[in-house]
């Protein structure tokens, strides 16, 4: 990436922008078919961005048909691997040369901080499509044990067309999470981003075409969860949904396709991370420095936070000392201000709930923060409370990191799976044996030892109990979301060697 601006170069580019407000169907920005719009803020001013267009399931049945009709005569589906392949890796350098533009679009709509889009969103982004690019020639086919007068094949096969639901956390990277593997797989996708963040998804949809992607491979549509979400997850001619959002909202899939087409769903929900600090802990200041990043990033609004600390009594004041002098660190304000680690939280609605968990903290102990200075910001805060808080049990997606004390290993490890959600985990300890048992122990998609992460897109992404079904994001795992098996017998037996001598 290339050197961060000033904040001043960053308002100037802000001021320049032209942001895309039409959804993207067959190949073409178009408006809502019924001409509504909603507004689209940036959350850390107030300030209006844009009109977008408030689709609804007019436009949801138009781009389904055009991916439908884009999917079976194949001008993706069944173009050439190593064809399709060039195709997302333009799409990926185009993105490079757009990079700038692309990072404060997303800081702008989604009130990250330029820091994050810059260093992380963007690039991973690109990282993504190119890793998903790269591995589209390179996966092959298999032959299964048979008798010698047989040949079984197991063939992957593109599922089809796609509904894909994104949240807004991360716009961009969740889009490329998703479309990286459907479009490798040669789907034909119709994405539904997060009304809050549309403009990323958009601009990428814009990119893809001048890659080269055939029109009504890739659609976007702009509106609300009610009038484009719920229609595209009942949508009887989309094969498969895979979502990213809340656990409420993933669990009305499942009924969406039970209600229409029995769809495939893949849903990738919310967390309550358990990170685990033990008395035999090394190097405090680096687990210190973890706990903050998991906790904290993104104003906490990611799904593997790691939003509960779980830590041995006998270490507590020494790791808190450490982790409240990082956390101090942290600067909140401007998102374009590139020494800023804090942004704003992504909309009213959501600063709204996260403050009303501020609110209850009051009551708790306090360690640190516990403020919000202004509309859309909070604090970094960390609070203490018993394992059975409000605060320690149920997502917030705010920064807000809540701490239980406990006195053994076996307790850390009963209290970490004391919880519905079964996302991410990450534990600290200098013994190997009881890190490997606790990663074991731990009922999490992702387990990290001594250090908090979510991994990278060369492995799996998903959840146990409620914070996953159906299927995993990233690596090679990811394409089986997007593919299914066929199964082809060939019979070699030579009836024509019968009766001749
Ligand atoms: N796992 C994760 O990464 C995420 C978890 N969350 C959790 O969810 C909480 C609520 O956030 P929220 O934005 O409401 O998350 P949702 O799960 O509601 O939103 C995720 C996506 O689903 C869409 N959607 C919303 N309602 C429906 C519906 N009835 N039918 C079909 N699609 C729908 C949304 O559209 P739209 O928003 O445009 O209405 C958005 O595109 C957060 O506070 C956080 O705890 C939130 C985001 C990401
Ligand atoms: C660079 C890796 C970022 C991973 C962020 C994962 C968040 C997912 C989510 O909240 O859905």
């Amino acid at each position: 990436m290339s050197d961060l601006l000033t904040t001043e170069e960053y308002k100037a580019i802000a001021a320049s922008l032209v942001l895309p407000q039409n959804a993207f169907i067959d190949g073409g920005f178009r408006p809502a078919i019924s001409g509504k719009t909603f507004t689209t803020t940036n959350p850390a001013t107030g300030e209006a961005l844009t009109e977008v267009a408030a689709c609804d399931a007019a436009d949801v049945d138009l781009a389904v048909e055009k991916a439908r009709e884009a999917f079976e005569d194949g001008r993706w589906s069944r173009l050439h691997p190593a064809k399709r392949k060039d195709v997302l890796i333009r799409l990926a350098r185009l993105m490079e040369r757009n990079a700038r533009e692309l990072a404060v679009m997303e800081s702008l709509d989604a009130g990250k901080t330029i820091f994050d889009c810059e260093t992380v969103d963007v690039p991973e982004t690109i990282h993504v499509l190119k890793w998903h690019a790269e591995l589209i020639d390179k996966i092959y086919d298999q032959v299964a044990p048979a008798s010698d007068n047989h040949i079984a094949m197991i063939l992957r096969e593109p599922v089809g067309v796609v509904g894909l639901v994104l949240p807004w956390n991360f716009p961009l990277l969740m889009l490329a999470w998703k479309i990286g593997p459907a479009l490798a797989a040669g789907c034909s996708v119709v994405v539904k981003p997060a009304a809050e963040t549309s403009l990323t998804a958009l601009r990428v949809a814009e990119l893809a075409v001048e890659a080269g992607l055939p029109r009504g491979v890739l659609n976007v549509v702009t509106g609300s969860g009610a009038d484009v979400g719920e229609p595209l997850g009942r949508h009887p001619d989309v094969d498969m949904v895979s979502f990213t959002g809340s656990t409420v909202t993933g669990r009305r899939f499942l009924h969406y396709s039970a209600d229409s087409n029995l769809k495939e769903v893949v849903l990738e929900l919310g967390g309550k991370n358990p990170c685990i600090v033990l008395d035999d802990a090394e190097d405090l200041d680096a687990v210190a420095a973890h706990v903050v990043n998991g906790a904290f990033w993104n104003m906490g609004q990611n799904c593997s936070a790691g939003s509960r600390l779980i830590v041995h009594r006998g270490i507590q004041d020494a790791l808190m000392d450490r982790i409240k002098a990082h956390a101090r660190e942290w600067i909140l304000g401007d998102p374009l201000d590139p020494q800023v680690r804090v942004g704003a939280l992504v909309s009213p609605a959501h600063f709204g709930k996260v403050s009303a968990y501020l609110k209850a903290a009051q009551s708790e102990t306090i360690l640190l923060g516990g403020a919000s200075p202004a509309n859309g910001f909070i604090e970094p805060t960390i609070v203490q409370t018993a394992r059975d808080s409000k605060l320690a049990v149920e997502e917030i997606f705010g920064p807000i990191l809540t701490v239980i004390q406990v006195a053994s290993f076996e307790e850390a490890i009963a209290v970490a799976n004391d919880t519905e959600y079964g996302l991410a985990a990450s534990i600290f300890t200098a013994n190997g044996k009881r890190a490997l048992r606790g990663a074991r122990m731990l009922r999490a998609g992702t387990v990290t030892v001594n250090s908090f992460g979510e991994g990278d897109i060369s492995t799996p992404f998903g959840g146990y109990k409620q914070s996953g079904f159906g299927g995993r994001d990233n690596s090679i795992h990811a394409h089986d979301q997007y593919t299914q098996l066929k199964t082809i017998w060939l019979d070699l037996t030579d009836h024509s060697d019968a009766g001749v001598d």
